[in-house]
């Protein structure tokens, strides 16, 4: 039995219509909901991937600006930008595209941001506020997916899932929103012994490697939902996530496509950090 598809590109579109809504109630009451965008060089897939989220937000009725800089630009200079931002009140979310240049320390930028305007929840008071249960922002990706699950009614309580990396970005947060919905959360990473033992005892698997197969057929249990976060291209240049799809989708209850499954959510999801964080800015 084949699995059923969780489409990322329609749950995008619906939670995108959501954000319409609130972007037209926000600007009812005079404020234009505002996300920066700062990219720094030339990267290729960098320019690709802001362009969509530039994109995003003029549809959905967002303002975004674009600020590019050389990959020459001192850190300092960045640093300065992003105290400029915080401080600007017509900003209400920063995102700094990353990989930076090597030279600059991507730490000690994403600390920069106020946490107020981290929509990309990046910051280690947002990383704190996540484990702890306070408000704050959720990264993009992580949040994506949990909608992904709320998507098709799945109940988290009890569950067996399992994170497949340990990423401060992607695997770290996932764990502990899936460990907030009752889930029994186990993360996987490079040097787990034995993999296999424990995704075939999952309920729900998330892989957020950036590996290629590292989910087979045989490593799933019947039934179970596959979240595949993996963004990789293969031989032919083709962009494939880190589950073995053909295989995967025959043994699985539930299964997300790459692209069109995490990719778009993500994207979504940084929209509604934005308005979230235009409401909480002028509440
Ligand atoms: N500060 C920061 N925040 C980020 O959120 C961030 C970042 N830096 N650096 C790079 C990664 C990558 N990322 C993607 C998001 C969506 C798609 C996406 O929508 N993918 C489409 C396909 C797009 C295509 O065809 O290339 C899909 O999966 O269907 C891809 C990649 C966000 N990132």
């Amino acid at each position: 039995m084949a699995a059923q598809i969780i489409d990322g590109n329609a749950l995008a579109k619906q939670v995108r219509a959501e954000v319409v809504g609130r972007v037209e109630a926000l600007k009812a009451r005079g404020v234009q909901p505002h996300l920066a965008i700062v990219l720094v060089g030339e990267d290729p897939a960098s320019q690709v991937y802001v362009k969509h989220k530039v994109n995003d937000s003029e549809q959905t009725g967002l303002k975004a600006t674009l600020e590019r800089y050389p990959a020459t630009l001192a850190e300092a200079q960045l640093l300065e930008r992003i105290h400029a931002l915080n401080a600007d009140p017509t900003v209400h979310g920063i995102l700094v595209q990353l990989p930076l240049p090597k030279h600059m320390d991507s730490h000690k930028v994403i600390e920069a941001i106020s946490p107020a305007k981290d929509v990309d929840g990046f910051h280690v008071s947002s990383a704190g506020a996540l484990m702890v249960g306070q408000p704050g922002f959720w990264p993009c990706t992580p949040h994506g997916c949990l909608k992904m699950l709320e998507s098709i009614g799945y109940d988290l309580k009890g569950r067996n899932a399992v994170v497949i990396g340990r990423s401060n970005i992607v695997g770290k947060p996932m764990a502990m929103m899936l460990l907030a919905k009752d889930a029994t959360v186990t993360i996987c990473h490079s040097r787990t012994k034995d993999l296999a033992s424990f995704t075939r005892n999952a309920d729900v698997v998330v892989a957020a490697v950036g590996k290629r197969n590292v989910l087979t057929a045989d490593m799933v249990k019947p039934g179970a939902v596959v979240i595949d976060v993996g963004m990789n291209r293969n031989d032919e240049g083709k962009l494939c996530g880190d589950v073995d799809f053909a295989g995967v989708s025959q043994v699985a209850g539930w299964i997300t496509p790459v692209p069109g499954g995490v990719g778009p959510m993500t994207r979504a999801m940084l929209l509604v950090n934005t308005i979230d964080a235009a409401e909480r800015a002028t509440r």
